[in-house]
C-alpha cells in the first residue's frame, strides 16, 4: 500500500445546546430568564495519526466525548459570549489532553430575542446570527476570530453598474440604477485583548450596515471595501475583516410580452447563479 498520512483533524459538528440563564432564589414562575444557544464544532489535531494508520484507537478522544465535554462546559460556563465559551473549550482540550496540539472551535448562536417583554418567553431572530472561531495551538494563546452571517439587506436605489469589461460574451447591460441586495457574513481579527466581544460586534455591524447605504454603489466591490474599510473605523481592536456579499441578483422582469411597461418595478429574484464578491480589508 503506498501514500502516507499527511494531515488530520476530527471532532464533533454541530453540537447544539442551549441554557436557561435564571437569578437565584426566585420561584421558577417569577424568575427572569435569558435563552442562549449555540452550536458547537470543535476539531481537534494531535497524536492521533495511529488511529488512520493503524487502527490503534487508544489516543482517539470520541468525538462522543467531545461532546459531552461540550454539555459539562456549558453548566460552568455563562454562555455570554461565543468567543469567551469558545475559549473555555479550547482551553479544556489543550488542558486536559496532552498529546492534542491544536484545538479549534466554531460557535454559530441562535439569538433569542425577549418575546413581548414576557420573563420566559422569547422568538428567535434568524437574521445577523453572531459567529466564533477560537483556536489554541499548544504554547500559544487563544485566537479569537468573530463573526457574523445571515445579513441579508437590500436597497431599491443607489446602485449601478457601468464599464464592465466589454467583449464577445458580455450581454449584460450597463445600468445606472438597480436593486442591490446581499447575504452579507463577515469575519474579524482582533489585534489584542477584547474587553467585550458583543459591544464590538454590535458596533461593527452598525458601522457595515451604515456604510453599507451612504453612498452611490457603483459595484458590490467598491461597497465592499467602503464597508470593510467602516469596520475597522467603528472598532479600534479589529485588525482585519473579510467580508463576503453574494449579489443577490433582482434582475427586471421582461413585461413588453405582456403589453406592460417596467420601470424597475417588477424582478424576477433568483437565487443561483449568483455573484460571489470577497474582500479582506486590514488596518
Ligand atoms: O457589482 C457587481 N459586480 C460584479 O462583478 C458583477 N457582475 C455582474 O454580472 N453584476 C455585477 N455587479
Amino acid at each position: 500500500m503506498s501514500g502516507r498520512l499527511t494531515a488530520n483533524r476530527y471532532g464533533k459538528h454541530q453540537v447544539r445546546v442551549s441554557k436557561i440563564r435564571r437569578p437565584r432564589r426566585a420561584p421558577a414562575n417569577q424568575e427572569r430568564h435569558e435563552f442562549v444557544e449555540y452550536a458547537v464544532d470543535v476539531e481537534l489535531e494531535g497524536a492521533f495519526d495511529v488511529a488512520f494508520t493503524a487502527g490503534d484507537n487508544r489516543p482517539v478522544i470520541a468525538t462522543d466525548t467531545c461532546k459531552n465535554t461540550i454539555y459539562v462546559l456549558a453548566k460552568d460556563h455563562p454562555l455570554d459570549t461565543p468567543e469567551s465559551f469558545g475559549v473555555a473549550i479550547v482551553e479544556h482540550f489543550m488542558g486536559r489532553y496532552e498529546h492534542v496540539s491544536r484545538c479549534v472551535a466554531r460557535l454559530t448562536e441562535t439569538v433569542w430575542d425577549r418575546l413581548n417583554d414576557s420573563p420566559h418567553g422569547f422568538v428567535a431572530r434568524d437574521r445577523a446570527t453572531p459567529t466564533a472561531r477560537v483556536e489554541l495551538a499548544r504554547g500559544g494563546q487563544p485566537v479569537v476570530n468573530s463573526g457574523v452571517e445571515k445579513v441579508l439587506i437590500a436597497k431599491t436605489t443607489e446602485s449601478g453598474f457601468v464599464d464592465f469589461h466589454r467583449d464577445d460574451l458580455r450581454t449584460l447591460p450597463d445600468t445606472d440604477d438597480r436593486i442591490l441586495a446581499t447575504q452579507l457574513s463577515a469575519t474579524w481579527t482582533y489585534a489584542g485583548e477584547v474587553a467585550d466581544f458583543a459591544a464590538a460586534r454590535e458596533a461593527i455591524v452598525n458601522a457595515l450596515l451604515g456604510r453599507f447605504l451612504d453612498h452611490y454603489s457603483r459595484s458590490v466591490q467598491e461597497t465592499l471595501y467602503l464597508m470593510g474599510q467602516a469596520a475597522l473605523e467603528a472598532c479600534a481592536d479589529m485588525q482585519e475583516i473579510t467580508l463576503t456579499m453574494p449579489n443577490k441578483h433582482h434582475l427586471l422582469a421582461n413585461l413588453a410580452p405582456f403589453q406592460r411597461e417596467n420601470a424597475n418595478e417588477v424582478f424576477v429574484v433568483t437565487d443561483e447563479p449568483f455573484g460571489y464578491i470577497t474582500g479582506t480589508v486590514a488596518r
